[in-house]
Formats: C-alpha cells, structure tokens, sequence
C-alpha cells in the first residue's frame, strides 16, 4: 500500500472503532464482540506507531492513556461550577416552587428531573468539536487539569458530531459492578479498599498514571452547558437533547413536568426504584427547565435559585455483627 492508501485505512480504521465505542459506551448497544474489537484498536495502535505522521487527537488509540504526570496543573474554570441548595423533605419541595412561582408570575412553569448521580462533576472543554481540556470542579472557581484521565472514560466524545465550541459539566462515576470489581482486587493485594463509588471514581480520576485510570471502568453522565458558541438554546431540556445529538451519554431517566406534585410522585418513584440502578445516585436534581425564566431567578452567592438538590435520606448502615472483623 502506498502512503495516501494507509492514512486513508488508518482513517477508517478510526472511523469504525469510534462508531462502535459510541453503540457501546453510550447506547449500550454493543455491535462487535470484544474480540473483533481488540483486533481493529490492536491492528490501529500498530499502524499509528508505524506511521506517527497520521496519528490524530481524536483516535481511540488516545483511550490508552499516556505517560504519569508529576503532578495536576490548576485550571480557572471560565464559568464557575456552581453548588446545589438542598431539600430535605416534601416541604421544602413546596417552598422551591413558591419561590419560582413567585418569580414567574402567570408563565407556565416547566421542571426538568434528573437523577443526581453521586461521582465527581467534571467540566468538559471542546474546540471545534475536538476535547481539549478537562478538569474537576474543585471549588468552583479553580479544579485540576485532569484531561488524560478522562480521555479514558470510553462513552467520552473525543470529537464530537459537529464542529462546536463548548464547556460542558458533567459528573464522571463509578458503576456499582466495577467499583466491587476493583475492591475485590484492591482486597487480594492486600490495598485499603474504597469506602463507596463516588470516593472510588474521584481516587481513580486522580491518578497521576493515566494507565490506572484506563483500568477502573469510569463513565461519565452529562447535564449542563457552561458556555457555547454560535447555538441559541432556549431551555435546559433542549440544551441536553442538543448533548446527546453532539455525541455525549446524557441520563435518560430525566423528565420534564409542569407541576410541583407530579416533581414529588416521581422522586417518590426513584427513592424505592433507587437499588435497581447500576450506578449510584444520592438524590434528584429540581431544575427550572426555561432559561429566560433561570435568567429571572438568578444565583444566590454560590447557587442557583432555579434549581435545588433532593438528597435521599441516608440509607441506615445497617452493620450485620458477623461481618465485621474484630481485630482482637
Ligand atoms: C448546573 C447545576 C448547578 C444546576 C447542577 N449542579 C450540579 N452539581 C452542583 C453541585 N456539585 C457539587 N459537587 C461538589 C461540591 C459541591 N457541589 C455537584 C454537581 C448537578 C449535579 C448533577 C448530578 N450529580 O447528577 C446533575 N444531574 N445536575 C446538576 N446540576
């Protein structure tokens, strides 16, 4: 083959692990076995290693991760990530809507829900569609370049399906198989085991060795847009069916209402649905889906006033006494 056919079967190559990485990864619809997979990265890793001249930042190859770092660089985050206020209880429910209701005035009031994944938020950056920068939230204002760690999340776009520049948040976690995979070994050698999921996710996206990242199985769920260029968006609910058309895994159990009440039936839902869930989520996300009407509401100093966090009572600990190892 001469060179123009090899960086053209290098492309496809590209092109066709790339599609099956997003039936996988993102539509949980696998479309070759994991053989025929590892074949074409391994057949794709060999050429790229051949010919580096035809090596590109949004090959599947850059899932591998690369060399450890000697530490995290501190990134400012352009937008600030802001916190969550809190409701604790059907009343408090009632008091978020007063307050919007209060605001809205007579304009229909749409509510999007979403499960509230309980990982580690993540802000996104692509430039002209190509991932370029990721970091964690950190304290809003200033999180740590983590971008080789999350190039090993396998449902994360690292080109998306147009040419966008944008910021997206999301939270990166755990499920709950690989987080008992990964403890179970972490138990034969004899290591400290991880306390929950979430703790688990944020220890692996932590890793300076971007390899050890590569191994843990991480995934990302995304739900907010932090700045976009060149794309009017009008609601919260068309920004994250604009997320998903781009490439990214965006929660499907979201739901959009127009009343308070039927907000509650369906995080009444969740609390008892709650366990059948592969991942773990530590309550629901109350959003007001239009965002002149977000606009209207504003912030408090360090949180939204058109959103607010039902957190799940805490499950009881229930310690069976025989399972504990008294170290006598
Ligand atoms: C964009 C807004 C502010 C409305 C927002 N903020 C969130 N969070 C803020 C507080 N966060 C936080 N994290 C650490 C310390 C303090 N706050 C953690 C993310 C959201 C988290 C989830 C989720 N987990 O599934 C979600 N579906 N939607 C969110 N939406």
């Amino acid at each position: 083959m001469d060179l123009k056919e090899i960086e053209k079967k290098i492309e496809d190559l590209r092109k066709t692990i790339n599609q099956h990485n997003y039936s996988y990864y993102v539509l949980d619809q696998p479309t070759i076995t994991d053989q025929e997979y590892d074949e074409l990265m391994r057949e794709l890793i060999q050429l790229e290693e051949q010919y580096p001249q035809f090596q590109t930042p949004d090959s599947p190859t850059q899932k591998v991760g690369g060399q450890p770092l000697p530490y995290f660089e501190k990134v400012e985050h352009k937008v600030p990530l802001l916190s969550l206020g809190n409701a604790y209880n059907e009343q408090d429910l009632y008091e978020f809507d007063r307050r919007v209701r209060q605001v809205a005035d007579n304009q229909e009031v749409r509510y999007m829900v979403e499960l509230k994944i309980d990982g580690l938020a993540v802000s996104l950056t692509y430039e002209n569609g190509l991932f370029v920068m990721g970091a964690t939230r950190g304290d809003g204002t200033t999180g740590e370049d983590i971008t080789q760690n999350l190039k090993t999340i396998r449902s994360l776009p690292l080109r998306l399906n147009e040419p966008v520049t944008i910021e997206v948040r999301g939270e990166a976690y755990l499920p709950k198989k690989e987080f008992e995979r990964i403890n179970r070994i972490r138990e034969e050698r004899g290591e400290p085991l991880f306390a929950n999921p979430r703790n688990a996710a944020a220890g692996s996206l932590r890793q300076l060795d971007p390899k050890i990242a590569a191994e843990r199985g991480l995934d990302i769920f995304l739900y907010g847009i932090g700045t976009i260029e060149g794309k009017e968006l009008s609601s919260h609910s068309e920004g994250l069916n604009y997320l998903e058309q781009l490439g990214f895994k965006v929660n499907k159990e979201r739901r959009l209402f127009t009343n308070i009440d039927d907000v509650i039936s369906f995080v009444k839902e969740w609390t008892t649905k709650r366990p059948t869930l592969p991942y773990e989520i530590d309550g629901m996300v109350i959003k007001v889906d239009s965002y002149p009407l977000q606009r209207a509401l504003g912030f408090t100093a360090k949180s939204p006033r058109w959103a607010i966090a039902y957190k799940f009572p805490a499950e009881e600990v229930v310690t069976i006494l025989e399972d504990i190892e008294v170290n006598v």
